[in-house]
């Protein structure tokens, strides 16, 4: 089984599910510096789980992870993520409180004739503009988050820096640009959100 060997985790990837890649590695390596011992961590989208592998091997933190994909679900139990399948927050049915929420959304603009086939469109896909994924996971997120919790998104330039700044701004959250890299075409991007909005 092909895998990735990255900061004391290793993680097998199948077809079907997305491979970790550049922007999988910068949000690691930021969810890594930032994270704490004990934390509640959640990540949407988790893929093969190679970022939330990359916390649990390095970290004694409470993970769960969801993906919409049933391969991506699957791959990931099997890298030794607790995954559940759920689109974006459906599956929390009361409020949770996480003390850091992760995600690497789809995030290139897609019209009908870009689609891949298969349940892979979803690592792809974010919509005619690229936000459509990073919208739905901004409107859910508060009400998961702790006071003072802390968001990362991974952002690209395709998708507009300035703008998703913008409306994490929106959304009660501090937020500011974490790291950032050239990637080919692109600049990725990972936005730290901390929400100062909320119950103590
Ligand atoms: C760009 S990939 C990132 C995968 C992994 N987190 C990584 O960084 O390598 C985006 C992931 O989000 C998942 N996804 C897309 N839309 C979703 C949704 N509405 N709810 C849950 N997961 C979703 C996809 O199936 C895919 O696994």
């Amino acid at each position: 089984m092909p895998h990735i060997t990255y900061r004391n985790a290793c993680v097998e990837f199948v077809d079907d599910v997305y491979e970790p890649a550049e922007d999988s590695f910068l949000l690691a390596d930021a969810a890594l510096d930032l994270a704490k011992q004990g934390m509640k961590i959640l990540e949407i989208g988790t893929g093969t789980g190679f970022v939330a592998a990359v916390l649990k091997a390095n970290l004694d933190v409470d993970l769960l992870a969801t993906d919409i994909n049933p391969y991506a679900v699957k791959c990931a139990c099997n890298n030794g993520v607790p995954t559940i399948r759920a689109d974006m927050f459906s599956a929390f049915k009361s409020l949770k409180c996480f003390d850091m929420i992760i995600f690497n959304p789809p995030y290139l603009p897609t019209l009908e004739e870009d689609k891949v086939p298969g349940w892979l469109n979803y690592a792809f896909d974010g919509g005619v503009d690229g936000t459509a994924s990073l919208h739905r996971f901004l409107e859910g997120l508060v009400s998961y988050l702790c006071h003072k919790g802390i968001v990362l998104v991974l952002v690209s330039s395709l998708t507009g820096i300035e703008k998703a700044i913008s409306w994490m701004e929106g959304y009660g959250l501090e937020t500011e640009v974490v790291v950032k890299e050239k990637c080919f075409f692109e600049e990725l991007v990972v936005l730290k959100g901390i929400l100062k909005a909320g119950p103590e």
